[in-house]
């Protein structure tokens, strides 16, 4: 196997594609490394799927660099292929087959598969093994189409919102399975529109709006997360008060003294800090009302033109 741990996983620079007039991407950049879990947040319409699709080689780029282990998507052969797993929704033409079948079938695609035993086993289908895939429930079998993506032991793993249909003990499972991946070598690039999965999950977060990348870092650092203030709440005679501040440890120090002086006990006290989901929103707050004052601005334009 060439170069398996040569160089950043995933490589764009410039990425734009445009759907008639709508600019679907409009200058992505983005770098994964090896053995990373990036996951790739954003509203509705942002471009996510189109620039996952264009990395897994399933559609062209307008204009752009793009690498995916070290090579270009649209031009990529099989031995390329069998070094990523995409996981597709299971087809339909598959589910008289069982779980066991499948696994193994699919396994046969690849040139240095997993034991797709051991796969069954890590996707938490062990019970299910002997049944059909259309007798599955919609979580099991979504496990199944992860076994499917895995089963060929990629390099590089894209999930496309894998837990939309979880309930919460399958997904905490579901995310045990995906950090049991990357501690095994995987790098994974992961869309999802839950913070929590990202917050759990993420080396790293980009979130992307109208096209962009608006902004990247750790969970815990994205959008000046770990700088912003904490809101202290508390209580005096049942009425509450609410203060933010630099420095919280202070204040509670303070309230300790005063209002907690005669029992020990600051009533109603809480230290809110910013979560993922906060910082999330005011950047893609900002970012539509960027984008609403740019298209404004054109709009006026086009209006004193033709008037
Ligand atoms: N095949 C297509 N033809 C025309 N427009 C498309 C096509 N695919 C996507 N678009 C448009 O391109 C924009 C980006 O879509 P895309 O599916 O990449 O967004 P997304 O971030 O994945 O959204 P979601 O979170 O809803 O899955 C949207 O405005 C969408 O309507």
């Amino acid at each position: 196997m060439t170069g398996r741990a040569d160089g950043p996983a995933v490589h764009v620079r410039g990425l734009h594609k445009r759907y008639g007039a709508k600019r679907a991407v409009d200058g992505l950049d983005l770098q994964v490394e090896r053995g990373e879990i990036v996951a790739v947040l954003g509203p509705n319409g942002a471009g996510k799927t189109t620039t996952v699709e264009t990395l897994e080689g399933f559609r062209r780029a307008d204009a752009g660099h793009v690498r995916v282990l070290g090579e270009d998507p649209a031009t990529a052969g099989r031995a390329w292929r069998s070094r990523i797993g995409v996981v597709l929704q299971t087809n339909d033409d598959l589910a008289e087959a069982t779980v066991r079948e499948l696994v193994h079938h699919f396994a046969g695609f690849y040139p240095a598969p997993r034991d797709p035993e051991d796969v069954i086993d890590a996707v938490g289908l062990r019970e299910k093994v002997g049944t059909r895939a259309r007798q599955l429930s919609g979580g099991q079998r979504r496990r199944l189409d992860v076994a499917l993506g895995v089963v060929g032991d990629p390099e590089l793993l894209f999930l496309d919102e894998p837990t939309t249909g979880f309930d919460p003990e399958a997904r905490l499972e579901f995310w045990d399975l995906v950090e049991g991946l990357r501690d095994g070598g995987t790098t994974i690039l992961l869309t999802t529109h839950y913070l929590d999965e990202a917050e759990r999950l993420a080396d790293r977060v980009v979130v992307v709006a109208q096209g962009r990348v608006v902004a990247e870092g750790t969970p815990a650092e994205i959008g000046g997360r770990a700088g912003r203030r904490a809101r202290v709440r508390w209580t005096v005679d049942g009425v509450g008060h609410e203060e933010t501040t630099d420095s919280p440890t202070a204040l509670v120090a303070r309230l300790a003294a005063t209002v907690g002086a005669a029992t020990g006990e600051v009533p109603g006290l809480q230290v809110l800090r910013p979560t993922l989901e906060d910082v999330y929103l005011s950047l893609i707050g900002e970012a539509a009302t960027a984008a609403g004052t740019s298209t404004a601005a054109r709009r006026g334009t086009g209006t004193e033109e033709a008037a």
